[in-house]
């Protein structure tokens, strides 16, 4: 499977303030580029953290540039939410329309939650004994087609999946703004490296909205 990561950080690194609030960093031009990103892949990921601050839906892609690479009766992306124990709430906005919505799981989800995210429409996937065991879950959305996966946050599932070496592609739009707080989500954040840290090659650098769009292949 082929994976990219995109976010968009403040200048000083965060994805949101230490309320864990949705702040639009990106402006029109960048949210588009990120339609378009949702639009080349199968599949579309957050963890449960974004869903519980955000509640997205992740259905937005450009209709006209998936039929244009994949044709016009090419299905919506699908979406994923990393989520141990099944903690998506039965309204979350990421299990109602069309798309189908996989919630990749550990033995540790309660039959009652599987249950209620399978009565909401979800699809569980289940690898790991406590936390989702992400090489494992990966290998399970592939049997179902998925082969390119374009993973948006937040920080915890970023890092794990930098940590696994699951990391294909990252691009980060750097918006023009100062969050701060030692406590707001930062791009990477889990318990981080300290030897052995991923190398990237900077593939481009573009000027967006107020912004800089910077795209790394990782090594
Ligand atoms: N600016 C941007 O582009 C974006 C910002 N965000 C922000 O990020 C924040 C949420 O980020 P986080 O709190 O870091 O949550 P997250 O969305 O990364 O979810 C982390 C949670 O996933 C679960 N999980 C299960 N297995 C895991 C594994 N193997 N590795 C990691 N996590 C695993 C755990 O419960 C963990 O707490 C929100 O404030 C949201 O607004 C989120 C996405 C994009
Ligand atoms: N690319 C980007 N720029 C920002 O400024 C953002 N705040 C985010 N957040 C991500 O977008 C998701 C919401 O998507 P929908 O509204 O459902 O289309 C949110 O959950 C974050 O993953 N992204």
């Amino acid at each position: 499977m082929y994976v990219s990561v995109n976010a968009a950080t403040s200048a000083d690194g965060k994805l949101s303030s230490r309320r864990r609030e949705q702040i639009a960093i990106s402006g029109d031009e960048d949210f588009d580029r990120v339609d378009r990103l949702r639009a080349e892949a199968d599949a579309v990921a957050v963890g449960i953290g974004t869903v519980l601050a955000d509640d997205p839906s992740l259905v937005r892609h450009d209709e006209t540039h998936r039929a244009s690479i994949r044709g016009e009766d090419a299905s919506p992306p699908a979406r994923v939410v990393v989520d141990s124990t099944c903690r998506t709430p039965a309204n979350a906005a990421i299990l109602a329309g069309k798309p189908e919505t996989y919630v990749l799981a550990s033995e540790a989800a309660p039959d009652t939650r599987r249950a209620a995210v399978e009565d909401a429409g979800g699809t569980p996937v289940v690898a790991g004994e406590e936390r989702v065991d992400l090489s494992g879950a990966l290998d399970g959305l592939e049997s179902v087609g998925i082969e390119r996966l374009l993973v948006e946050g937040g920080g915890e599932v970023i890092f794990s999946l930098f940590e696994a070496g699951l990391v294909d592609e990252l691009t980060v739009y750097v918006g023009d703004t100062v969050i701060g707080g030692r406590d707001a989500p930062t791009l990477a954040d889990g318990e981080g490296f300290v030897s052995e840290f991923p190398e990237l090659a900077l593939e481009a650098v573009e000027r967006l909205d107020s912004g800089v769009v910077l795209e790394w292949n990782v090594l």
